[in-house]
């Protein structure tokens, strides 16, 4: 199976940060088609790897391969043709306020089109049935001609997810995708981003607060804890005490340490750390 990415000893210091590096020493070898979650505590680091991965941040130090290739070596034209092969769908995506939730969804094609045709698409959407099929698949059909920012968080969340569900990428990044949605639709959407990515062969990376979910949805956790990789294991090997250890210090301090049987519930019943 060909390497989607490939980090030795990567290090990321964002810009101007007094503090440690954002990123240390991360070892990962992700395959094309692997559908993984990343989890751990606010600050981990888990935004700063998907956005290193979506080259969004330069490493600072180590080896970085992104589809056999190491992108930061090739000219900026050619790195441009690589960050095709890959979407990264932000926490709060970046939609232009004005638009509507067709040309914003649309949008997720201006790669692939001559520019005369993205103009043109701009005052005519080019293929809004496309946009449709994307948003009904997150249950916002009928959103298709309102105002982006008339949209809610958890609508204006999706709206950006459903332009993932229509760019050609390979290597398909979320971050936080369920922060603004209830618990119904947190499991439509994992299930959507899963079956599209096993539809396509391409790799899924998705960072999640809500630990029950990450077990339930994905084969491979990736736990993150001060810039580090604290495990990344088959979600079979992950056990409570592992995800109580990850979250040590993090809970409110009126909260006491979970007991084994009181944490295996706690995951089962679909409650969040
Ligand atoms: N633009 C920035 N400039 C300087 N430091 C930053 C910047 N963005 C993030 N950091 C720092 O990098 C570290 C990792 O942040 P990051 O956002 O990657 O964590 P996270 O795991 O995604 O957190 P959360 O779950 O709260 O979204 C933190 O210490 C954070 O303060």
């Amino acid at each position: 199976m060909p390497t989607t990415y490939q980090l030795q000893d990567l290090t990321v210091r964002h810009l101007g940060a007094q503090s440690a590096s954002a990123l240390q020493a991360i070892n990962l070898t992700i395959k094309q088609g692997e559908q993984l979650a990343l989890i751990g505590p606010s600050g981990a680091g888990k935004t700063t790897l998907l956005a290193t991965l979506s080259l969004s941040h330069r490493p600072s130090a180590g080896s970085f391969q992104a589809f056999g290739v190491d992108p930061w070596a090739l000219g900026e034209a050619a790195r441009h043709r690589l960050r095709a092969q890959l979407f990264l769908a932000p926490q709060t995506p970046p939609l232009p306020p004005r638009q509507r939730v067709v040309t914003a969804v649309l949008a997720a094609r201006l790669p692939q089109w001559s520019v005369w045709r993205a103009l043109a698409s701009l005052f005519k959407p080019a293929d809004p049935e496309a946009a449709w099929q994307a948003l009904s698949r997150f249950n916002l059909g009928d959103k298709l001609y309102s105002r982006v920012d008339r949209l809610s968080g958890g609508e204006r969340q999706r709206c950006g997810l459903a332009r993932l569900l229509l760019s050609p990428a390979q290597a398909l990044l979320v971050d936080e995708p369920l922060s603004a949605l209830d618990p119904a639709l947190s499991e439509l959407t994992l299930t959507t981003l899963r079956e599209e990515a096993k539809a396509r062969n391409a790799t899924l990376i998705c960072s999640l607060h809500q630990v029950d979910l990450a077990l339930a949805h994905f084969p491979r956790i990736v736990a993150l804890r001060d810039g580090r990789v604290e495990f990344d294991l088959p979600r079979e090997q992950v056990t409570p005490q592992m995800i109580a250890a990850l979250y040590q210090g993090e809970q409110p301090a009126a909260s006491k340490p979970l007991e084994d049987d009181a944490m295996a519930v706690k995951l089962g019943v679909g409650a969040c750390l």
